[in-house]
C-alpha cells in the first residue's frame, strides 16, 4: 500500500520539482533539512549524519540536516564541491501556520538560489579575488562574453569569438559560465578547463531583443546608448547575467553598475598556456601562492588586492595610460613619509564594494554600514594629501571628497561598533533620534525599577530571599521558597500577591503591579527594537541612494592603494621605472625574476642579474639561447616576459633599467616534457601550442619558447624547433627568445640576420661544472648533461659510463660517413665501470645489453645520448646505489 504523502512532503517535492538541478535547504525550525537523493548526496559531502524520518513511497526517507546559524560554512562546502543550493525559508511564524488548523503547513519558499558565480556573504568569498559569473554567446558568427561580480557590482562585456574564449576565461578566471543549453561539448570542456563551473540556461535568456529590454529596465534607461554601442551578442551575453541573477536572487537583483565595454584592443592579449607558464597569478600548484602576484602583492584592501589582479592578468596596451600609472607610482616612491601616511590610512580602508552589495541585496547588517562609513571617512581624510600628486591620483582624490553629508548622518547615527546582525539591535547610537532614547530609558529603567520593586516586596513581607524574576512562559513573577510562601498567602499582604504556580522548589506570584510594569518593559523594549531597524533601513537606503558615489570612492582607493602598494615594492626591491613607448625596443639591463630571486634570497642566495637586447627598428629579433641544464635558462626567458608585463601593467620592474616597446601579445612554451599531461599526448599539446603561436604572432608580439621539440625523436625535434624559429624570423617578425638544447640550431645566426646567439656560462673545475647564471653572447658548446647526471647522484659507473659513451658520439658526429655499427664495436659494454659487487646478470639476458645493441650512434645527438643515459640508468634497477658503485676495488 502507498503510504500517505503528508502536506508537508507534498510541499518539499514541489518546491524540489521547482528548483531542478539543485540540493534544497529546506527551512524546519533551527535547521535546513535535506531529503531523499539530497540527503544522501549532503551527508556525503559534508560528512554528516545520515538519518531516516518516516516513510514515502513505501521506502525510507532519508534525511540530514545542518543548523541554519552556522549553515554558511555547509554552503561553501558544497558550492566548492560543485553543488548549487535552493535555499528554502520559513515564510511565516509557524503560529500563523497553526492558526489555519493543527494540520496546516508553514509558507516555505525558495528565497534563493547559491551558486559558485552568485556569491555574496563574506564567508563564503576570497576577499582579495573576485567571484565572476560569465556568459558567452554567439549571435550569427558573433561572440560575446559578459562577466559581473555581483559581490562588487561590476559588469562587462566584451566582444568573444570562440577562439578565444578560452584565453579570456583564462584572464578572468570566474566560477562559473553560462552558455546555452545543449551548447556542444567543445564548449563545455573550454569552460571546464578553465576550472568554473558551467551551467547551461534557456537559449531565451540569451535572446538580444529580451535582453534589451532586461537591461533598460534594470538601469531604468530609455536607451542603453548612454553605455555605449552593444552588439547582438553581447547584448544577448549580457542579458544572460542579468536574468541568471533574477532567476538565483529571486527577483532581488544586485546593485549593478552600468556595463562597461572593453575590447581587446587595450589590452596585452595572453593566452591560457602562457599564464600558467609564467604562474601569473597562480603558482605551480594552482594556489595563489609562489606565483607571480603573491610575490609582489603589498596592497592593503582587499579591493586594491583585486584591482592588482585585474591590472596583472591585463596589462595595457595604451602608452599614455602606462605612463599614467608609473607617474603614480614614482610621485609616491620619491617621498616615503607621503607614501606612509597614505598605506597608514588605506589600512583602516575596509571592502566597501562588498558591503555596499550585501546591503542592496538586503543582506547586509550594520557593520556593512559602519564600513561605508570607515571607508569614505578615510578616503575624505587621504584625499587632500594627493593634492599635489600627479593626475591619475588627483583623479582619485576628487572622486574621494563630497560624502561628508553621508559621513555625518552614519557618524550621527551608528555606534562606534555596531554588532553584526541588525535583528537584536544595538546598532543606533544613543542621542540620534528622541523616540528611540525615550523607549530605550523605559526599557532600562523598567529593569531598574523591578529591582526596586524587589526590595520593597522583600521588606513589607520581611522574605530577605523574595526574588522577581522572568521566563518566557509566565513572564515577570515573584518566586520565594514553599516555606515563605504561606506568609504571602495568609498574611497581611495577602492580598496583593496572586498565585501563579508551584513548583517543587518554589511557589510564583504576581501582582497587578507587576503585571503593568511588564506590559510598559516589553512595549519599550519592542519599540525601541523596531525603531533601530526603522532607522537600520532609513540608513540602508541612503547608502543605496549614494552608491555610485561610493562605488567611484571605492575604486579610487584601490587605485590609490595598488600605485602606493607597486611604490612599496619598487622601493624596498631596488627596482626600477620602465621607459615604455610605441617603438620596437627591448631592453633590460640587469634584469631579475622576482619569484626566483625572492626565493632565493630565502635560503640566503643572491640572484644574477642579467641583460636581455631584443630591439630592432623592424623585422624579427630572437635570441638563441643554448647551455647546459640547470643553468638559468628559462628563468632568463620569463623573467624578461614578466618585465614586459610588469612594465605595462605599470609597475616598476626588478632591473637597472628597462625599456619596452609595447608588446601587444605575449607567447610562452615549454617543451612537452615539462607539461602536464592533460588526456592528451603532451608532444601533441606542445605542438597545438607552438601552431597557434606561430599564426597568431605580429610584429609587436613577445614570445618565449622554452625547449620546443624535445618531446619527440632527435630528428623530428630539431627539424620541428628549426623550422619554427625560421618562421618566427621569416614571417611573425617578432621579438622571441628560443631556448634548446639542440645546439646544431646555433649554425642558424649566421644565416638569419635577426638571430643572435646566446649561453649561460658555467664554469667547470675538476670535472664539476659550477654554474654561474650569467647571460653571455655566444654559443654553449655543450649540455653538460652528464655532468647534472652526476649531481644528481646518477651512479658513478653510469657517469663514467656515459661520459665515455658521449665522448665517442661527439668523435662520431664529427667523422663524416661513420658507421653506427662500427661505434658499438668500438665500445665495449661498461667497460669504464668498476666492478659490481652484485653477480652481473647473464649478458643474453641483460635488458641494458639488448637496449645498447638498439643504438643507432649516428642518429644521437648530446640531447639524445643524455636521454640515453637516463634509460640506461633506469635499466640498471633501483639497486644500483651510488654508494655501492663508489666503493673502490
Ligand atoms: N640568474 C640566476 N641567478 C641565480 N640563480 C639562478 C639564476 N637563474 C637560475 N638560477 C637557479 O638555477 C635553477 C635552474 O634554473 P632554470 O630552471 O632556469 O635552468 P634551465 O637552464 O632552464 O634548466 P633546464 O635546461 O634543465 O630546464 C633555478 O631554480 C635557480 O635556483
Amino acid at each position: 500500500m502507498t503510504a500517505q504523502i503528508t502536506p508537508m512532503m507534498a510541499q518539499y517535492l514541489d518546491l524540489k520539482a521547482a528548483n531542478p538541478g539543485t540540493l534544497l535547504f529546506y527551512r524546519m525550525g533551527d535547521f535546513y533539512e535535506m531529503f531523499f537523493e539530497d540527503a544522501i548526496a549532503a551527508a556525503s559531502a559534508l560528512d554528516i549524519a545520515l538519518t531516516k524520518r518516516g516513510k514515502h513511497d513505501g521506502r525510507d526517507i532519508e534525511m540530514c540536516g545542518v543548523p541554519a546559524h552556522s549553515a554558511e560554512s555547509y554552503l561553501l562546502t558544497l558550492i566548492r564541491k560543485g553543488f548549487r543550493v535552493a535555499v528554502c525559508e520559513q515564510m511565516e511564524d509557524p503560529a500563523e501556520a497553526k492558526k489555519r488548523g493543527s494540520k496546516s503547513v508553514v509558507k516555505r519558499d525558495v528565497v534563493r538560489l547559491v551558486t559558485p558565480g552568485t556569491l555574496t556573504e563574506d564567508t563564503l568569498l576570497e576577499a582579495r579575488r573576485h567571484n565572476f559569473l560569465a556568459a558567452w554567446t554567439e549571435i550569427r558568427g558573433e561572440g560575446a562574453l559578459a562577466w559581473a561580480d555581483i559581490s562588487t557590482g561590476e559588469i562587462r562585456v566584451a566582444p568573444c569569438p570562440a577562439v578565444r574564449l578560452g584565453p579570456e576565461l583564462a584572464r578572468l578566471g570566474p566560477r562559473e559560465v553560462l552558455v546555452v543549453d545543449g551548447a556542444g561539448a567543445e564548449l563545455a570542456e573550454i569552460v571546464e578547463d578553465s576550472g568554473a563551473a558551467l551551467t547551461p540556461i534557456a537559449r531565451s535568456a540569451f535572446d538580444s531583443s529580451g535582453a534589451e529590454a532586461r537591461l533598460k529596465a534594470l538601469y531604468k534607461v530609455g536607451d542603453l546608448a548612454a553605455f555605449g554601442t552593444f552588439g547582438r551578442a553581447e547584448l544577448g551575453a549580457l542579458g544572460a547575467v542579468v536574468s541568471y541573477l533574477e532567476i538565483t536572487q529571486r527577483g532581488r537583483l544586485p546593485l549593478l553598475r552600468a556595463p562597461l565595454r572593453e575590447s581587446g584592443a587595450q589590452t596585452m592579449q595572453i593566452d591560457a598556456a602562457t599564464r600558467r607558464n609564467l604562474e601569473l597569478v597562480r603558482g605551480p600548484d594552482g594556489r595563489r601562492d609562489g606565483s607571480l602576484l603573491a610575490t609582489i602583492d603589498r596592497t592593503l584592501t582587499a579591493p586594491g588586492a583585486r584591482l592588482l589582479e585585474r591590472r596583472i592578468s591585463a596589462p595595457s596596451r595604451t602608452v599614455a595610460t602606462i605612463a599614467a600609472r608609473l607617474d603614480a607610482v614614482s610621485w609616491l616612491c620619491e617621498d616615503t613619509g607621503r607614501a606612509e601616511k597614505l598605506r597608514g590610512a588605506l589600512g583602516k580602508v575596509p571592502d566597501m564594494d562588498r558591503a555596499l552589495s550585501r546591503l542592496a541585496l538586503d543582506r547586509g547588517g550594520p557593520r556593512d554600514l559602519a564600513a561605508i562609513r570607515a571607508g569614505l571617512t578615510q578616503g575624505e581624510a587621504l584625499s587632500p594629501r594627493l593634492e599635489d600628486a600627479p593626475e591619475l591620483l588627483k583623479e582619485q582624490a576628487g572622486a574621494l571628497r563630497g560624502h561628508g553629508e553621508l559621513i555625518d548622518l552614519l557618524d550621527a547615527a551608528l555606534v562606534a561598533e555596531p554588532p553584526l546582525l541588525a535583528r537584536d539591535g544595538g546598532m543606533i547610537a544613543p542621542g540620534y533620534d528622541a523616540d528611540l532614547d525615550e523607549a530605550r530609558t523605559l526599557r532600562d529603567e523598567g529593569r531598574g525599577v523591578i529591582a526596586g520593586m524587589q526590595a520593597e516586596y522583600a521588606e513589607a513581607t520581611g522574605i530577605a530571599s523574595l526574588k522577581i524574576k522572568h521566563n518566557n512562559v509566565l513572564g515577570y513573577f515573584i518566586e520565594t521558597t514553599a516555606a515563605h510562601a504561606e506568609r504571602l498567602r495568609a498574611g497581611p499582604e495577602a492580598n496583593r500577591f496572586i498565585h501563579r504556580q508551584t513548583t517543587a522548589s518554589a511557589v510564583r506570584f504576581t501582582t497587578t503591579e507587576l503585571s503593568e510594569l511588564e506590559t510598559r518593559i516589553l512595549n519599550a523594549g519592542g519599540r525601541a527594537l523596531e525603531t533601530e531597524k526603522r532607522i537600520f533601513e532609513t540608513l540602508r537606503k541612503a547608502v543605496i541612494d549614494a552608491a555610485p558615489a561610493i562605488g567611484t570612492a571605492a575604486r579610487a582607493l584601490a587605485e590609490i592603494d595598488v600605485a602606493a602598494a607597486l611604490a612599496d615594492l619598487a622601493r624596498g626591491e631596488n627596482w626600477c621605472r620602465p621607459r615604455v613607448d610605441d617603438s620596437r625596443a627591448f631592453d633590460i639591463a640587469d634584469g631579475r625574476h622576482p619569484v626566483v630571486e625572492r626565493a632565493l634570497k630565502r635560503s640566503g642566495e643572491s640572484f644574477v642579474a642579467n641583460d636581455c637586447d631584443l630591439t630592432a627598428e623592424d623585422g624579427a629579433t630572437i635570441r638563441l639561447l643554448t647551455g647546459p641544464n640547470m643553468a638559468g635558462k628559462s628563468t632568463w626567458l620569463r623573467q624578461n616576459a614578466l618585465i614586459a608585463l610588469l612594465a605595462q601593467a605599470g609597475s616598476y620592474v626588478p632591473a637597472l633599467s628597462a625599456h619596452i616597446g609595447l608588446v601587444s601579445s605575449l607567447f610562452s612554451r615549454v617543451g612537452a616534457a615539462d607539461d602536464l599531461a592533460r588526456g592528451r599526448s603532451t608532444f601533441m599539446v606542445e605542438m597545438v601550442e607552438t601552431a597557434a603561436i606561430l599564426n597568431q604572432a605580429d610584429e609587436r608580439a613577445l614570445v618565449i619558447l622554452d625547449e620546443i621539440g624535445r618531446g619527440t625523436a632527435t630528428y623530428d625535434g630539431l627539424s620541428i624547433a628549426w623550422a619554427t624559429l625560421e618562421h618566427l624570423h621569416e614571417v611573425n617578425g617578432c621579438r622571441a627568445l628560443f631556448a634548446t638544447h639542440y645546439h646544431e640550431l646555433t649554425a642558424l645566426a649566421s644565416k638569419l640576420p635577426g638571430l643572435r646567439n646566446a649561453t649561460v656560462a658555467v664554469k667547470e673545475w675538476e670535472g664539476e661544472v659550477i654554474f654561474l647564471h650569467e647571460v653571455r653572447d655566444g654559443a654553449a658548446d655543450r649540455s653538460y648533461g652528464v655532468q647534472v647526471g652526476r649531481l644528481a647522484g646518477l651512479p658513478a659507473s653510469v657517469v663514467a659510463r656515459a661520459s665515455e659513451v658521449l665522448e665517442r658520439l661527439e668523435a662520431g658526429d664529427r667523422e663524416a660517413g661513420h658507421k653506427p655499427g662500427a661505434m658499438i664495436d668500438d665500445l665495449p659494454l661498461f667497460s669504464a665501470a668498476p666492478p659490481r659487487p652484485a653477480p652481473a646478470p647473464r649478458p643474453e639476458a641483460s635488458p641494458l645489453l639488448e637496449k645498447i645493441a638498439g643504438i643507432s650512434p649516428d642518429n644521437l645527438s648530446p640531447r639524445e645520448a643524455l636521454d640515453l643515459v637516463y634509460e640506461l640508468r633506469a635499466l640498471a634497477g633501483p639497486d644500483a646505489q651510488p654508494g655501492l658503485d663508489d666503493t673502490p676495488t
